[in-house]
């Protein structure tokens, strides 16, 4: 197994209860910390008030004030025991139980990677939405408000984030809203946490040289004394620097239509497809019909409502939950996490029929979509935590890899929504500037071929957007097209580019 197994922090709620359970736990610790720390400072001051007394007495007069035999002997006895003792109280430890108690602790801390996970996360909301800055930090999302908002620091990071990307215009805008939000009485805790101006200031002057706005940069380092006795050489390093190469498979595409589907300011054109309820597909139907929707002719694109029971989503769930992997990808080297799909995914066991609710989804498949189904379809419930999505992409493979070859394509998809998402996390599909929105108990079903031909439809490029608000669970089928090979006209030889070509 290529990864370690971590606690995955944007997808499960309850490991980010925990985190926020911990995080009351350790500032109680703090605050008895403080206390303890408070009380010896009070100890301290009484010490110091006590000693201060006769030296007040003495100052201005101290021939006067050594003649007398009372101060003489408390002099004495005072200099023979009581500092003596002050220096074993002051040498005895504070809070040792609160620092050990921190550091017993920091096992359960998310790691490096799952606090990069959470900051691309915000990324993909934020470039999706176009937030900028002000809006995040009135926690203003495309359009809907939120209650909180972000810190000098998480702007620092998402800042970063952008200049590791090499979006210098858009670190640029977080970087200068990130050195705005510092706030001066939190200076010395900003040290505490190894954060400061200059590194803000110092990254902005080096997104300024990589923009070619040299004066800009100049500023900036002038800024801050510490940055302005070496400003030259800051930027004549940066300079040097300058255009390093970033991976662009580091980060999602998110493209811009894609993304403009995203937003709560899409509307679908209205269609002037029909709502119907389908009675007719199979016998089935005739008893229960199922309220179809039609949203796209060409590709052909429904919707039906209400298609599985509450109880049987709970039981899909249920089954594959401890399935579920993070998406991998291998780069030639190593499996890293994919950045084109962000979320959970679990193969549902093909084999052995011993999910009985499998056979009632495979039946209510064929009563949707009228196709044969001999076989157990391959489905994968994909879960989408907070900020995760789906680039666009095609169902279909066009490569020859064995199942492809033994099965056929990916014909047809049927995609079954197991929540209401709260925001975000609708299911796009860019050619048709079409927005599904994500809603418990719908399903999504589209043909990736053509209807004659089975050419490859490359209209049904699709995406899922990020999600903002709660998550968001899918169970994908895949019907591939031999299954069909008696009912329907299948692929012609030569009409895929790879198709069999070793
Ligand atoms: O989650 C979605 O909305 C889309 C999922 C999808 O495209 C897929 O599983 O192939
Ligand atoms: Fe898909």
């Amino acid at each position: 197994q290529p990864f370690h197994p971590l606690k995955e922090f944007l997808t499960s709620k309850a490991h980010r209860m925990e985190l926020l359970l911990l995080d009351r736990e350790l500032n109680s610790n703090l605050e008895e910390y403080i206390e303890e720390l408070q009380s010896k400072v009070e100890v301290l001051q009484g010490f110091a008030e006590m000693i201060r007394t006769p030296l007040d007495a003495a100052k201005g007069k101290e021939e006067e004030y050594l003649s007398n035999p009372l101060h003489s002997f408390r002099l004495i006895r005072h200099m023979h025991e009581d500092w003596r003792q002050l220096e074993k109280f002051m040498r005895q430890p504070v809070g040792k139980i609160q620092t050990k108690f921190i550091k017993e602790k920091a096992k359960e801390f998310p790691s490096k990677e799952d606090a990069d996970d959470a900051t691309e996360a915000i990324y993909r909301i934020i470039l999706t939405h176009g937030v900028p800055p002000k809006d995040l930090v009135q926690g203003i999302i495309d359009g809907v408000r939120y209650n909180g908002s972000i810190s000098a620091i998480d702007c620092f990071s998402i800042g970063n984030l952008l200049f590791q990307y090499g979006e210098y215009s858009g670190a640029v805008a977080w970087l200068s809203y990130s050195f705005d939000l510092l706030e001066p009485e939190y200076y010395s805790v900003y040290d505490v946490l190894k954060f400061n101006s200059s590194e803000v200031l110092s990254l902005l002057a080096r997104c300024f040289v990589e923009l070619d706005r040299e004066e800009d940069a100049r500023t900036t380092l002038m800024a801050l004394p510490n940055l302005a006795e070496r400003s030259e050489d800051l930027l004549s390093l940066y300079k040097s620097k300058r255009h390093v190469k970033v991976s662009r498979d580091l980060q999602p595409a998110l493209y811009e239509e894609f993304a403009q589907i995203c937003r709560s300011s899409h509307q679908n054109k209205p269609s002037r497809l029909h709502c119907r309820y389908n009675a007719t597909t199979t016998h089935f139907l005739r008893l229960a019909p199922l309220r179809m929707e039609e949203l796209s002719l060409d590709p052909y694109i429904v919707v039906y409502h209400n298609v599985l029971s509450e109880a049987e989503i709970a039981k899909v769930e249920r089954d594959a939950e401890p399935l579920l992997e993070r998406s991998v990808v291998y780069d030639g080297k190593s499996y890293t996490s994919s950045k084109k799909r962000t979320a959970l995914g679990a193969w549902i066991p093909e084999e052995d029929n011993h999910w009985p609710v499998l056979n009632r989804i495979n039946i209510r498949i064929h009563d949707m979509t009228g196709l044969k189904l001999n076989r157990q379809l391959p489905m994968q419930m994909i879960k989408y935590g907070f900020g995760g999505h789906y680039d666009v992409h095609n169902d279909y493979f066009n490569v020859s890899f064995p199942t492809i070859k033994y099965c056929g394509d990916r014909m047809a998809t049927v995609l079954f929504y197991f929540n209401d998402v709260r925001h975000g996390g609708s299911t796009v599909f860019t050619s048709l500037q079409l927005k599904v929105p994500a809603e418990r108990g719908k399903v999504l079903f589209w043909y990736n071929m053509r209807g004659e031909s089975h050419d490859l439809d490359d209209q049904t490029l699709h995406g899922a957007c990020p999600v903002i608000g709660g998550t968001k669970t899918v169970l994908s089928c895949w019907i591939h097209e031999f299954d069909q090979m008696f009912i329907q006209p299948t692929y012609r030889r030569g009409n895929r580019k790879f198709f069999f070509h070793e």
